[in-house]
């Protein structure tokens, strides 16, 4: 989409792709992602309580629309460390009678930032199946212009952003420190490198603003409606299974203890077993990533058939997910198809995060961040849906991203 990750040339692919792989897929990352998810859980918390819709402690929310606030804010926090308080301005648009201050130092334009996100992936779904001549007739290319100028948006205010970090970077005296990616990226080859041999040898040069401004929007977009649509499909598939939310409650309270106030450690969330297994049993049945693409090197001959080099091809992930080749009883939410007796087949046969060299980089924090919240929400809260009939309200431009899911939250006893 900005074609830094995204995109098909292998040297500047590889080279990012190193970098994240000693970044966000590194151990401290993900420690990290459970401390800074759990702060921002307790910040939204505290907006919940404001809320007086219901009946004193029980409150209606969107978990769908405060989730893409959250993984918005928790993702572009963890590359930049700079703050959006998306939720309180969310909070603040859907209570504008009791509207709460936005704290100084919030970036500018933070709430438009991410409905502009939103419609980038419209963008890439347009450019991709619109063809050319019909996206400059009449009528089209109206819309064609609206989202290139959404893009370009998008663009500038990133490039903005990384510029005055590069000053500030650039005119500091002090060492610098940061774990945040984008003061990583920024220093990379320069004097004040502070990353001890994250870039290859053949790459000398400082990163530009332009190729950090990609792989800052790549991992913006790539991290937040994934996240908060996997979340809303494990929220939705639970409230539809109350016995496997039972047990998935029993185990958060064995492995976490019955101080409801503590903090969860990363230790603790990796020994969640049949907690894991609901995330891969709701995200097998919702892959919001519904169609990987890949092309062929070489001629290749597949299923009988012979296809020539460069040839694209579409993996449909969902009808893999649900084909009695795979998967008995497909169409049925079995947590324990993952542990009891498994098929061997079905374990090559999930790809929620895709597969291969290409696998996604942001895996492992986004499993840490969905696990933490699930943890938390499900330790404090006794959780119900709104409406038990409709299906999973969801609009789906390249990945399915959930509209709104409402769910009544209860403190436990
Ligand atoms: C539940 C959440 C997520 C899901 C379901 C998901 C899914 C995927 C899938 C299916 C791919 C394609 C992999 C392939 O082609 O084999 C991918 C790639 C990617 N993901 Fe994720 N992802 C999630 C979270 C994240 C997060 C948190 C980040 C970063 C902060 C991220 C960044 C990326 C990037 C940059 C790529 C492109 C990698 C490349 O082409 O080398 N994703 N993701």
């Amino acid at each position: 989409m900005f074609k830094c990750l995204l995109n098909s040339n292998y040297d500047s692919w590889s080279y990012h792709r190193r970098i994240l792989q000693k970044t966000i897929s590194s151990p401290q990352f993900t420690k990290e992602t459970v401390e800074s998810t759990q702060a921002l859980f307790r910040e939204m918390e505290g907006l919940w309580k404001l809320i007086d819709n219901i009946d004193g402690d029980v409150k209606k929310i969107d978990f769908a629309g405060w989730l893409s606030q959250f993984t918005f804010e928790n993702t572009l926090f963890s590359l930049t460390t700079l703050r959006a308080h998306n939720l309180i301005n969310y909070y603040n648009a859907i209570n504008p009678q009791n509207k709460v201050v936005v704290p100084e130092g919030t970036i500018p334009n933070s709430h438009s930032f991410i409905e502009s996100s939103k419609m980038i992936f419209e963008g890439a779904h347009f450019f991709l199946l619109t063809p050319k001549i019909l996206r400059n007739s009449p009528g089209i290319s109206e819309t064609r212009d609206h989202l290139l100028k959404n893009k370009a948006w998008t663009s500038n205010n990133l490039l903005k952003l990384i510029s005055e970090r590069r000053t500030q970077v650039e005119n500091s005296n002090e060492k610098i420190d940061s774990n945040g990616l984008l003061t990583r990226f920024l220093t990379i080859n320069t004097d004040k490198d502070i990353n001890r041999n994250i870039a290859d040898d053949k790459h000398t040069e400082k990163i530009s603003d332009d190729d950090i401004k990609a792989t800052i929007a790549d991992l913006l977009l790539g991290g937040t409606f994934t996240t908060a649509s996997m979340l809303s499909a494990i929220v939705y598939y639970l409230g539809h299974n109350p016995k496997e939310q039972k047990r998935m409650v029993q185990e958060l309270d064995d492995v976490l203890g019955s101080d409801r106030d503590s903090n969860i450690t990363l230790d603790q969330v990796n020994k969640l077993e049949y907690t894991d297994t609901v995330f891969k049993e709701a995200t097998r049945l919702f892959p919001n990533i519904p169609v990987n693409i890949r092309a062929n090197a070489e001629p290749s001959e597949i299923a009988g058939y012979r296809f020539l080099a460069n040839t694209q091809f579409m993996i449909d992930i969902e009808a893999i997910h649900r084909s009695p080749d795979y998967w008995n009883d497909p169409d049925t939410f079995n947590p324990d198809r993952w542990t009891n007796n498994p098929d061997p087949k079905q374990f090559n046969n999930y790809y929620q995060f895709g597969g291969g060299v290409r696998v996604c980089p942001g895996k492992k924090m986004a499993l840490a961040e969905v696990k933490t919240i699930v943890a938390l929400l499900y330790r404090n809260y006794d959780i119900e849906l709104v409406d038990k009939v409709s299906p999973l309200n969801y609009k789906y431009d390249v990945i399915k991203i959930v509209q709104e899911l409402e769910i009544k939250i209860k403190p436990r006893n």
